[in-house]
């Protein structure tokens, strides 16, 4: 596990984007090797949504041969509500680059057999040859995608009902009317993103701080889902300043110690992308 710690939630989506880049360049997907990339919705990947539509405008990424899978949706909002996820993905990103929509998957909350739909989520999964990159958000109670509090850790794919704490940190997205937020969702289960071969799980601001403590200085616990992410053999923690207030401050120092180091992560990039054009 790696802790990579930023100043702020810009520079977290700027290192977040680069990550990206980085990874599909070097990957250098085309059409009988595509690269499977894991995709969350929320406030938190907003900037580095815009920053991966900057550098596909720079010409500097393609989503060509990109396939997409995002963790979660809501049951029963239109696919055209502005807090849906499919709105929000084809709003925020899709619509903004040359990804073939067709190979953009995101699950389907009014399908009329929820279960089936899941099924098929994680059969499309299997059949692109499993999942490169999964990047994820978390909410304030440590829920990765809406796998809640008291989740398995091997869930797969399903229906959910969403705790209270969720409802309340979302009723912002629904005029602060708790009564708007749909109580179900789909969301991809722990072991789903589990056994993608690269997990990026991006943290930021003070309210995430006692989940991010719970996620890396504490064991394993289905009550923290995202805490499940210390088993996985790549999975960075991507956080800012403001989410590491509840980490020790000997935690901070060795993660911070390895800065130099997770710059070069970042800085591969442009040279990678020179090799794949030569
Ligand atoms: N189901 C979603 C999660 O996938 C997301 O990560 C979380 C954080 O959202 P935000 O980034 O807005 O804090 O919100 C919701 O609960």
């Amino acid at each position: 596990m790696r802790l990579i710690i930023l100043e702020d939630a810009d520079i977290v989506a700027d290192w977040a984007a680069r990550f990206v880049l980085q990874r599909v360049t070097q990957f250098a997907p085309g059409p009988d090797k595509r690269f499977v990339l894991g995709l969350p919705t929320g406030g938190t990947p907003l900037g580095m949504y815009r920053k991966l539509i900057q550098f596909y405008k720079e010409g500097k990424i393609s989503f060509k041969y990109v396939t997409t899978f995002n963790m979660d949706e809501y049951v029963g909002l239109p696919r055209d509500h502005p807090e849906s996820y499919h709105y929000y993905m084809w709003n925020e990103f899709f619509k903004h680059v040359d990804i073939d929509p067709a190979q953009a998957h995101v699950l389907d909350g009014n399908a009329p057999d929820l279960v089936a739909e899941c099924a098929r989520f994680e059969r499309l999964i299997q059949e692109a040859g499993g999942v490169h990159l999964f990047i994820g958000g978390i909410g304030p109670d440590g829920h990765i995608a809406f796998n809640e509090p008291g989740s398995s850790l091997v869930s797969r794919t399903r229906v959910k009902t969403l705790a209270y704490d969720t409802l309340e940190a979302n009723k912002r997205f629904f005029g602060n009317d708790i009564s708007k937020v749909p109580r179900q969702a789909l969301t991809v289960g722990v072991g789903t993103v589990m056994d993608a071969k690269e997990v990026m799980i991006l943290i930021t601001g003070v309210h995430k701080a006692l989940a991010l403590a719970k996620a890396v200085e504490e064991g394993v616990n289905h009550m923290w889902t995202v805490s499940a992410f210390q088993q996985h053999p790549q999975t960075l923690f991507v956080c800012d300043e403001a989410a590491t207030l509840e980490l020790r401050v000997k935690t901070v120092k060795y993660f911070k110690a390895l800065s130099e180091e997770h710059q070069r992560m970042i800085e591969d990039a442009p040279v990678q992308a020179q090799r794949v054009l030569h």
